[in-house]
């Protein structure tokens, strides 16, 4: 069998954490979320071209691409952001657990309750740091004061955080850090109990360390929750992620596991992308 984990020489600097390995004893895991035949448009733009794509559960799955290429485009329409802007439209299937989240029929509620996001820019609430977590769980359960109180806790043990914030729950979550913001945010997207955390480069505004630390909690936060993470950092695409998804111009190039696609890309174009020969 290759070695994986020996890349070849002009892709020595990616070091992959993680060796996806499928063998009779290890069966691949189950698929959590597929987008089939699916296509997007900005009216007449069409931004994402007949996607197909099985992303496995409890994973990591990263999007990797040239800027443009369509990374968060396919993000969002995996909890259907787009419908609330006029001219936007997708075709094609998103299946979470079999079923059509496109669908009309399919309740908003359950989809947000079921698929957290998280973006570039860390984003409070104008609020306690106690409400940012709370604010969205009131919005899908009745909980009495204890209850919440143990859910918030968690929410933010999850999102490496608490620590950092007990003594000062009722503080605005504005006075945080920018790393510990987006953790914030990290805790409120958990706190609703999701099956599938979609993050949008969620490190690119941070400092190096708060950025590792993200990472780490994607390391951790894989054991419960289905990960999508878009990002420009190479490094951090063969650091986190198990599975990565090449894009280029709408088009899905290439997808499988993050040391094959590092060290053995079957297409070109991935291989002139991830050696920094263009994008
Ligand atoms: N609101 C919009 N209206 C019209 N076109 C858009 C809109 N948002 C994105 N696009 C276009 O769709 C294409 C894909 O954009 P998208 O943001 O998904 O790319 P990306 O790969 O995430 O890029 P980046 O890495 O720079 O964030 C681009 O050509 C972009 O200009």
């Amino acid at each position: 069998m290759t070695d994986l984990r020996t890349p070849p020489m002009n892709t020595a600097h990616f070091a992959t954490a993680h060796a996806v390995q499928h063998t009779a004893a290890s069966p691949p895991p189950p698929v959590k979320i597929a987008a089939r035949g699916l296509n997007f448009w900005y009216d007449k733009f069409h931004a994402v071209k007949n996607i197909n794509l099985e992303v496995p559960e409890k994973h990591v799955t990263a999007l990797i691409g040239p800027s443009g290429c369509g990374k968060s485009t396919l993000l969002r329409v995996f909890n259907r952001i787009y419908a609330l802007y006029p001219k936007l439209e997708a075709k094609g299937e998103v299946l979470l657990d079999g079923e059509n989240i496109l669908a009309p029929a399919y309740p908003m509620n359950r989809l947000r309750s079921k698929v957290g996001m998280v973006f570039q820019k860390p984003v409070p609430f104008p609020m306690t740091i106690f409400e940012n977590v709370a604010y969205g769980i009131r919005h899908h359960e009745r909980l009495n004061k204890a209850d919440m109180e143990a859910r918030v806790e968690l929410a933010l043990r999850q999102a490496a955080l608490w620590d950092e914030v007990k003594d000062k729950l009722k503080d605005s979550g504005l006075s945080l850090s920018g790393g510990q913001q987006q953790r914030l945010c990290i805790a409120r997207a958990v706190a609703l109990k999701p099956d599938v955390l979609l993050l949008d480069e969620p490190t690119s505004a941070l400092d190096p360390i708060s950025t590792s630390r993200i990472e780490q909690l994607v390391e951790e936060l894989k054991q419960e929750f289905t990960i999508m993470i878009v990002t420009h950092n190479m490094q951090q695409a063969a650091r986190v992620s198990d599975y990565t998804a090449f894009m280029y111009m709408g088009d899905l190039i290439e997808h499988g596991a993050t040391e094959q696609i590092f060290s053995n890309p079957v297409k070109q174009q991935t291989e002139d992308y991830i050696t920094g020969r263009f994008g």
